[in-house]
C-alpha cells in the first residue's frame, strides 16, 4: 500500500466544461504535494477533457457497466471509461444503490469488469441512520463487503474501499475519528479474510461531509487511507484545503 494519502474527488452530477478551470488548478497544485495522491471522479463526460486539462492527478469514472459492450442504451462499459482517460471507477456508491436499486452482486460485477479492463475499483460501503441506530453499522457494511469485493487474481491490487456512512454524505454530520477507527479496524479485518496478506495493503477511504476544517480530524483515525469527498471537491480552492490537511508538513 502506498503510504501515501490518497485523496478522491467524486464531482457526482456536477460539471460543464467550465469546471475543467478546477481540474487545472487541482492539477497544477497536486505538482506540489507529493506526498498526497490526487484523483478525480468528474461526470463521464469529462473524463476524456479532464484527462487532457491534468497531467498529473487521477482521473476516473464513478460508475460503470458490468458488461463488455451490447444493447444497454445510455450505459458506458469499463473498457469505454479507460479508452476515454478514466484509470479508476467508482463502483457502488450510496446514491447508485438508493438510486438505482443497486445490489451487492452487481456492484461485485462492476468491480470485476473494471479491473477486467485495466482500471482500479473503488468500492463503497456505508451503513444508514437506521443501521447504526439499531447498532448494526459494522454488521450491514460487512455484509455489503463480503458480496461486494472483487474476486479474480488482480482483485487485491486493484481495489480500493471507501467507507461512507449514508447519514454522513452532504450532511455536514461526521462519525467520530473512533467510529471511523472501529469501521476501519473491521473493514480491514474482512480484507485479510478475502485476500490473505495482500488484504494489509489495500487503502481503505472514510468518506461524507469531508471538508478543509474537518480534514485532519478525520484523516488522522487509525487506518484511514485518505478521503472520498464530494461537494467540497467541487471548486480547487475547497479541495485543495482537503489536499494541503492531508500532505501535513509537506505541504509547501
Ligand atoms: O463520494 C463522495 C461522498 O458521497 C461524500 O460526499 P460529501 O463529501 O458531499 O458528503
Amino acid at each position: 500500500m502506498s503510504n501515501r494519502p490518497y485523496i478522491v474527488g467524486n464531482w457526482k452530477m456536477h460539471g460543464t466544461r467550465a469546471m475543467l478551470a478546477e481540474a487545472r488548478a487541482i492539477d497544477r497544485a497536486a505538482e506540489r504535494l507529493i506526498k498526497v495522491e490526487v484523483a478525480l471522479a468528474p461526470p463521464s463526460t469529462l473524463i476524456h477533457a479532464c484527462r487532457k486539462e491534468a497531467n498529473l492527478i487521477g482521473i476516473g469514472a464513478q460508475d460503470c457497466h458490468p458488461a463488455d459492450g451490447g444493447a444497454h442504451t445510455g450505459d458506458i462499459s469499463a473498457a469505454m471509461l479507460k479508452d476515454a482517460g478514466a484509470g479508476f471507477t467508482i463502483v457502488g456508491h450510496s446514491e447508485r444503490r438508493a438510486d438505482h436499486g443497486e445490489t451487492n452482486v452487481l456492484v461485485k460485477q462492476k468491480a470485476e469488469a473494471a479491473i477486467e479492463a485495466g482500471m482500479g475499483a473503488i468500492v463503497c460501503v456505508g451503513e444508514t441512520e437506521e443501521d447504526r441506530d439499531a447498532g448494526k453499522a459494522e454488521a450491514t457494511v460487512g455484509e455489503q463487503l463480503k458480496a461486494s469485493l472483487p474476486e479474480g487474481e488482480a482483485a487485491a491490487a486493484n481495489v480500493t474501499v471507501a467507507y461512507e456512512p449514508v447519514w454522513a454524505i452532504g450532511t455536514g454530520r461526521t462519525p467520530t475519528p473512533e467510529d471511523i477507527a472501529i469501521m476501519h479496524r473491521n473493514i480491514r479485518a474482512q480484507l485479510v479474510e478475502v485476500y490473505g496478506e495482500a488484504g494489509q495493503e489495500i487503502r481503505i477511504l472514510y468518506g461524507g461531509s469531508v471538508k478543509p476544517e474537518n480534514a485532519v480530524e478525520l484523516l488522522s483515525a487509525d487506518d484511514v487511507g485518505g478521503a472520498l469527498v464530494g461537494g467540497a471537491s467541487l471548486t480547487a480552492e475547497s479541495f485543495l484545503g482537503i489536499i494541503i490537511a492531508a500532505a501535513g508538513d509537506d505541504a509547501e
